[in-house]
């Protein structure tokens, strides 16, 4: 895949060309040819393969560029040769088999990538067989065919199985946790997706693939959830209590709606507009790690600051916001999807060790409305008096009340009169006294009161295996232009003449 300075080649094959007016057999030459397939980037970040086939005049040229093409691609170390893939046949639309078959496995085959596939066949599968059974050392990376839940399921079980080999305790609030050194691939196959569409620009199955085969890598920063020093769960994307925690809470007895249950639940928890009642308190980043209403969305940019901000010393210090919440979301990445195509925070940076910490204070629900309507077109979602919104490192949630057992029946709760469309039982309508539930990925977090913090990426490594990747593909063309030097008069190719 010529994607990044790399083609695949098959073995030549004889190949008669021929020419003159369509109908009529002009004289056959006889040439040798090979494809070479690539990656073209279509619009809105869309990836796909396409092929160009090179012919050459005697069966050796062919054997030698093949041979120079492969020794290339040898080169590219961050390739995946071999890979464990999950897939949630449960998830979204229910599709996740069907889109893996149909369009991913087709194309790794063609990458020329062996896959060992489970199809889950309950929660937490996929999870539990990384934790235990799954045998890390034979796979260049895992693939999650789900959504972002699934997604989450496989960071916790990668993410315990490298702490459990490293005989570190994730439970400990101050354990530095090992990095894991596996990359996970999502193919897109869940009802939000955000965690793919923030990371690749789109939720295409076919564009994911592609990038898995190129070996693209993005670092994104990881949450730690703890309540009471008790490790609850790692977050990639939106911790949401209030509306959004509303919304799930709703949606799972939805689940054979698919991605529709979460727009019949967002109207009812809209409706509903409960407001709770807490306390936010939080560590906000350095100035030079930006801020979440600044336009500046250039890692680059941020990566020279952070360097020099790795030097500087934390001069801020904890603030304290008491309140009445209609929406407390933590956005550690933009969370734009397809229903948000900025997302939550535009601006925030997936791995800046930051979190952007956007609080909706109670207002009227017109207000909430042209609030939420701002996450649908370019207008400010931010540009409001009622929402606030801090860049932070670390940050804690006290609800006002202690939080009640979570009741089984709505029997037990005094009712508020008039219009309560919430039925589930940890949902009510009753502004003051009631809690909402966190959204963490997609998943119910069963505490109100948490403390949030995120691992600091080492952001320096990173770019620095970017740098070395780069020359490495640049050496790699030069080394295929020479190779090109000595034989280019005898090559062409049929689709288009492919810049090296
Ligand atoms: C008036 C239209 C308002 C549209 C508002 C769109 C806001 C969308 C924000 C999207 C945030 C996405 C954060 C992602 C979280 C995901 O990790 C997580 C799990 O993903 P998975 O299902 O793939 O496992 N997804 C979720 O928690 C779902 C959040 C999506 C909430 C959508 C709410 C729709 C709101 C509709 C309100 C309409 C009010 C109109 C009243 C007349
Ligand atoms: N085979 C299965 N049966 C039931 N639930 C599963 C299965 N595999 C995974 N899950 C769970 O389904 C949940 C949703 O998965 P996800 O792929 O995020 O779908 P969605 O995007 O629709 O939420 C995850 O919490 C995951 O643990
Ligand atoms: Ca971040």
């Amino acid at each position: 895949f010529w994607g990044h300075g790399a083609a695949i080649a098959y073995p030549g094959c004889l190949w008669e060309q021929r020419q003159g007016h369509p109908g009529q057999f002009a004289s056959l030459s006889q040439v040798f040819c090979f494809p070479v397939f690539y990656v073209k980037r279509t619009k809105n970040h869309q990836w796909r393969c396409n092929e160009a086939t090179f012919s050459c005049s005697s069966a050796e040229l062919c054997e030698q560029w093949i041979q120079v093409t492969r020794e290339q691609l040898s080169l590219l170390t961050n390739r995946p040769k071999r890979l464990l893939v999950y897939i949630n046949p449960f998830g979204g639309k229910r599709r996740g088999k069907r889109i893996y078959e149909e369009k991913v496995a087709p194309v790794f085959q063609q990458a020329g990538i062996s896959a060992d596939v489970i199809v889950t066949e309950r929660a937490n599968h996929a999870r539990d067989h990384l934790t235990t059974e799954a045998n890390l050392q034979q796979y260049d990376g895992v693939v999650c065919v789900g959504g972002d839940g699934m997604f989450s399921e496989i960071l916790h079980g990668l993410v315990a199985r490298t702490q459990n080999d490293n005989k570190v305790d994730q439970n400990r609030p101050g354990a530095e946790l090992k990095p894991c050194m596996l990359r996970i691939g999502i193919i897109p196959a869940g009802s939000t997706d955000c965690i793919c569409f923030a990371t690749v620009g789109t939720n295409d199955p076919v564009t994911s693939a592609l990038h898995i085969i190129i070996g693209d890598s993005q670092p994104m920063d990881v949450c730690s959830v703890h309540h009471n020093d008790v490790f609850l769960r790692y977050s990639v994307s939106l911790l949401g209590y209030g509306f959004y925690g509303d919304v799930l809470a709703d949606s799972e007895k939805k689940r054979w709606l698919g991605p529709a249950r979460y727009d019949l639940s967002g109207v009812k928890a809209f409706l509903c507009h409960n407001y709770y009642k807490g306390t936010v308190s939080f560590l906000p980043a350095e100035d030079n790690l930006g801020h979440p209403r600044d336009k500046m969305q250039f890692l680059c940019l941020l990566v020279s600051k952070w360097f020099h901000s790795c030097v500087a010393v934390s001069s801020s210090s904890w603030k304290v916001i008491c309140g009445k919440f209609i929406a407390i979301n933590a956005a550690n990445m933009s969370c734009a999807c397809p229903r948000s195509p900025k997302g939550l925070s535009p601006s925030a940076h997936l791995a800046d060790g930051t979190a952007d910490l956007i609080l909706v204070r109670k207002c009227s629900r017109l207000d909430f409305f042209r609030h939420l309507l701002r996450h649908t077109n370019t207008d400010d979602q931010f540009d409001h008096s009622f929402v606030e919104v801090h860049r932070v490192k670390k940050f804690h949630f006290e609800p006002l009340d202690p939080q009640p057992l979570l009741l089984e029946n709505q029997s037990e709760l005094p009712k508020k009169p008039g219009f309560c469309p919430m039925g589930s039982a940890q949902t009510t309508c009753i502004p003051s006294a009631a809690h909402s539930s966190w959204n963490c990925d997609g998943e119910i977090l069963h505490h109100a009161a948490i403390q949030v913090r995120l691992a600091i990426h080492n952001i320096a490594e990173t770019v620095k295996r970017k740098i070395k990747l780069r020359l490495h593909l640049i050496t790699a063309k030069v080394s295929c232009l020479k190779a090109l030097g000595k034989t280019d008069s005898a090559l062409m190719t049929h689709n288009s003449l492919l810049k090296c």
